[in-house]
């Protein structure tokens, strides 16, 4: 890469919005963040304003340019990752959305995936995607705008509308309406495309009842995406790279090679193992999906979703007020020597991998008159490790394998205590890399290696640095006593439907000489 050239990476999350500069080495030489609002209109919706997220991906593009003393002119490429499966519906002539966006964490398209598995569609929907019959996907939710927004459906029909994951959207708007297109990662997340052909599948688009005239062209991680217009950063910039955040992550961690795994610890998390060419369908309920694709060529990862990581930590500062600052709970979990007996599973919007139970609802468990906020801070960040757990014990199915080590990353892996406990939980070394802004690193690789700057993905591999390493040291009794108690409050949590009328047992014949 020529020394006065740059990358910017655009990482469009959950709950913030970052762009960073990356030099000609890979390091950061300026950067910019924004939290952003999140919507809860109703019970399980989970909603983001789009105009908020444009807003303030030109904010802090501009402002991590300004960091960095760099003009846009000497940016070589820009990169855009991606908070996953959020659906936007545009106006194709105005270019505003047509709704809120809907969030992958909401839940309101329960009902219609339970539908469509109850109609016996979930094999044919597996068998193309590699995902499941989830509202965590894009697809329920599409179909929900273009049956609950009038006439939508109608417009859609006619080709006025466009359907874009975030990704795609912040496309369209940086070229001024000129490109609507995706990328392989994000498209193989709408449940709408067959991650084998590599291509918009026309069974799922009737399953769904979406019109084909809605979706992005989709192209490989590194293409040519158009443009930025000039007047947004001051020059006209090409987008080169494009990913959802976490298989960004995947390549900003440098797991190029077969069973190597990442987890990124923001909002939620998000475990992927790089299986190479091959589609793995597992048989533990984790997803098969593309990692990346490059000149045309897929390689895939098995992916293990927890919907709720960072949030939990969110959720103690803002809505119990228990900690200030999310790096409090730390400093909070020390001051007690242990867990107490106090489990939180933090099923806030159901629960992903390996459970898939929409309906389960988040409990802390194990209380008594001496548990006190800092056991609550450590269940917390306990039921992450624990989550963690859950989905190696399905990666590596027989039971007795251990990945060699866990490559971390996100805001979360910040929290040495959180590293440490998990290594003790999973039984395996937990590694940190210097540079956990991985999911930027990635993305801005993409770019780089889109833009011609970079020669080859073995350049991100050299530039991977571990900063820390966490090896286990719990004993093996007191382990299997930690994971009793979780999988007690993991079963606590399940939904279990009330038993139907019929099948109650009769009420005493007291109360039933009182209701008679
Ligand atoms: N030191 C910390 N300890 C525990 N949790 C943290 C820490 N720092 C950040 N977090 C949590 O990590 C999340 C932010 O991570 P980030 O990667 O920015 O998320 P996202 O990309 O999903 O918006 C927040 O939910 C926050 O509560
Ligand atoms: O915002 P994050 O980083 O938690 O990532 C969200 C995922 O992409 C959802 O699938």
């Amino acid at each position: 890469m020529t020394a006065s050239r740059y990358i910017l990476a655009i990482d469009q999350g959950t709950t913030s919005t970052r762009s960073i500069v990356f030099d000609a080495k890979g390091d950061i030489a300026g950067k910019d963040q924004r939290e952003f609002a999140q919507s809860y209109p109703d019970l399980g919706w989970v909603e983001h304003d789009p105009e908020t997220i444009w807003n303030d991906v030109v904010a802090t593009a501009r402002a991590a340019l300004a960091d960095a003393g760099v003009d846009a002119a000497a940016v070589a490429a820009i990169g855009i990752a991606n908070q996953r499966e959020t659906v936007v519906v545009w106006d194709r002539r105005s270019g505003r959305a047509i709704h809120p966006a809907i969030v992958w964490q909401d839940r309101r398209t329960t009902e219609a995936c339970e539908a469509l598995r109850q109609a016996g569609h979930e094999p044919l929907v597996q068998a193309r995607t590699g995902l499941r019959l989830d509202p965590y996907f894009s697809a329920s939710k599409l179909a929900w705008i273009l049956d609950h927004v009038p006439g939508a459906r109608a417009e859609a029909e006619q080709g006025r509308l466009a359907f874009g994951t975030i990704d795609s959207f912040l496309l369209w708007r940086l070229t001024g309406g000129r490109v609507h297109a995706t990328d392989a990662t994000n498209a193989s997340r709408t449940l709408l495309f067959d991650i084998h052909r590599q291509a918009w599948d026309e069974d799922l688009l009737a399953l769904f009842g979406i019109p084909a005239a809605l979706l992005p062209e989709v192209r490989d991680n590194c293409a040519d995406f158009g443009e930025t217009q000039a007047e947004i950063l001051g020059a006209s910039v090409p987008i080169r790279g494009m990913a959802g955040d976490q298989q960004a992550a995947l390549i900003g961690q440098a797991c190029f090679s077969q069973g190597m795994i990442k987890a990124t610890y923001g909002t939620g998390c998000f475990m992927l193992m790089n299986t190479g060419s091959e589609a793995v369908a597992s048989n533990a309920r984790l997803l098969t999906t593309t990692a990346y694709r490059l000149d045309g060529k897929p390689t895939y990862a098995l992916e293990g979703s927890i919907f709720v990581a960072g949030a939990a930590i969110k959720w103690l500062r803002d809505q119990l007020g228990l900690i200030v600052r999310a790096s409090d709970t730390s400093s909070l979990a020390t001051t007690v020597p242990d867990g107490h007996g106090v489990y939180m599973v933090p099923a806030f919007v159901g629960l992903g991998a390996p459970y898939w139970d929409p309906h389960a609802k988040g409990l802390i468990h194990g209380l008594t008159l001496d548990a006190s906020a800092a056991h609550i801070a450590r269940a917390a960040l306990e039921s992450v490790a624990f989550q963690t757990n859950d989905l190696i014990e399905a990666m590596f199915a027989d039971g007795a394998s251990r990945p060699s080590a866990l490559r971390v990353d996100g805001g979360m892996a910040a929290n040495d205590w959180l590293c440490a406990f998990l290594s003790d939980i999973i039984a395996a070394p937990v590694e940190r890399p210097v540079n956990v802004e991985t999911t930027a690193l990635g993305v801005a690789f993409l770019a780089g290696l889109g833009a011609g700057v970079w020669p080859s993905l073995a350049a991100i591999s050299e530039g991977w640095r571990l900063d820390g390493r966490f090896e286990p040291t719990m004993p093996a009794d007191r382990r299997a006593d930690c994971l009793d108690g979780w999988n007690d409050a993991m079963a606590r949590a399940r939904y279990r439907p009330a038993p139907k009328a019929a099948t109650r047992p009769p009420a005493p014949k007291a109360l039933q000489t009182q209701d008679a």
